[in-house]
């Protein structure tokens, strides 16, 4: 090292690749998903940075499966998406946010893997210039190319990877193999790669922030209310001060600052909302897979999101996730309404 520059860099490549060696029996198929999925979040990015300049702001004029109305940037990132993860010839299919049914790529370019991704999360805030995201989960295939959607509708535990990535004041790509490490890298632009500039993040077991969209708290439950009444309004007997509000409305942003603050985000279920909003291939799983691989917990209320089994791509589940300590909190208020819980399934 010179007295300024750092030469010997860890690139996200070069990580990938290191992590591929721990491994006698790779074949190098992951690391080549992960460029596809890194020339992805690069395009994306320089797409989101000069929005407002090319007239990529606004709606594409049709909507999404989840009767959401598409964004330009909605329709264009997923378009890089499926382009970018088809030509790496590791991918079988996929399941995108923005696409109603499976994706199947060409026989000749099929692979061992599944993705599944958001290809532009907090995509309502854009048209803000507020930060958004891109969020994947990669899925081995047990029968290759020949697999059939049963092997994905499998329980979250059987991920292989996930991460995404923040396009906010800066671009960070977040990732695990889940190894117990969860790698943090930030994109030079001069030179075009993610960096490793957050080795090893580990959330803390306690923090000091909530993330919820308390709009919605009229619908709320009592273990919900209960939950967030605690942590706004500590006992006096405690000598707990209360937490602080923090809510995007980017499930990335509000993950990302949870992970490296400590806290809690949840989008829970509702009365308006029977499941929640977050769907559980491409948003709930991936994060809560790097929630729980950098030492915290995820969980719907009353079960780790890890151990649920979608029915169908496109499924919803609610989500609590954070340090060990708020989930321990969140898990006590619902056994303590268990019976309002249990009235409202029947
Ligand atoms: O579900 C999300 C949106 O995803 P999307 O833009 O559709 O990929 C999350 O990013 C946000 O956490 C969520 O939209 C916030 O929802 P509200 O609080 O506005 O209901
Ligand atoms: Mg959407
Ligand atoms: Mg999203
Ligand atoms: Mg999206």
């Amino acid at each position: 090292m010179t007295d300024h520059h750092q030469t010997n860099i860890m690139t996200l490549t070069r990580y990938v690749l290191e992590e591929q060696r721990q491994h006698p029996d790779a074949t190098g198929d992951l690391t080549v998903a992960m460029n596809s999925v890194q020339l992805g979040c690069k395009f994306v990015e320089s797409c989101v940075r000069k929005a407002r300049l090319v007239n990529l702001v606004g709606l594409a004029g049709n909507t999404n499966v989840q009767g959401e109305d598409q964004k330009k940037l909605d329709v264009l990132s997923n378009e890089m998406f499926v382009n970018a993860l088809k030509a790496s010839g590791k991918f079988s299919f996929m399941v995108s946010e923005e696409v109603d049914d499976i994706i199947f790529v060409p026989e000749s370019l099929r692979g061992k893997y599944c993705i599944t991704f958001d290809p532009l999360d907090g995509s309502s805030n854009i048209d803000a210039g507020v930060n958004v995201g891109t969020i994947f989960g990669i899925w081995r295939l047990p029968s290759g190319p020949r697999a059939t959607i049963d092997e994905i509708l499998v329980p979250g535990s059987e991920i292989i990877a996930g991460g995404y990535c923040m396009y906010g004041s800066s671009c960070n790509l977040v990732l695990t193999f889940g190894n117990g490490t969860v790698e943090g890298f930030t994109l030079d632009p001069a030179i075009g790669e993610f960096i490793l500039t957050h080795p090893d993040i580990r959330i803390p077991p306690k923090g000091k922030i909530y993330s919820v969209n308390e709009g919605n708290s009229m619908y709320w439950d009592d273990a919900t209310r209960s939950y967030f009444d605690s942590v706004k309004y500590p006992s006096p007997e405690s000598g707990l001060k209360p937490y602080s509000a923090r809510y995007i409305g980017s499930m990335v942003a509000d993950v990302h600052r949870t992970l490296l603050y400590g806290g809690v985000f949840a989008y829970p279920a509702d009365r308006k909302s029977r499941s929640g909003k977050l769907r559980i291939l491409y948003e709930s799983f991936p994060m809560a897979f790097i929630i729980e691989q950098a030492g915290g917990r995820a969980i719907t209320g009353t079960q780790r999101v890890l151990d649920l089994v979608p029915t169908h791509i496109h499924d919803r589940c609610p989500v609590f996730l954070g340090g060990t300590e708020e989930i321990a909190q969140v898990e006590a208020a619902f056994a303590s309404h268990a019976s309002w819980v249990k009235g409202n399934a029947e």
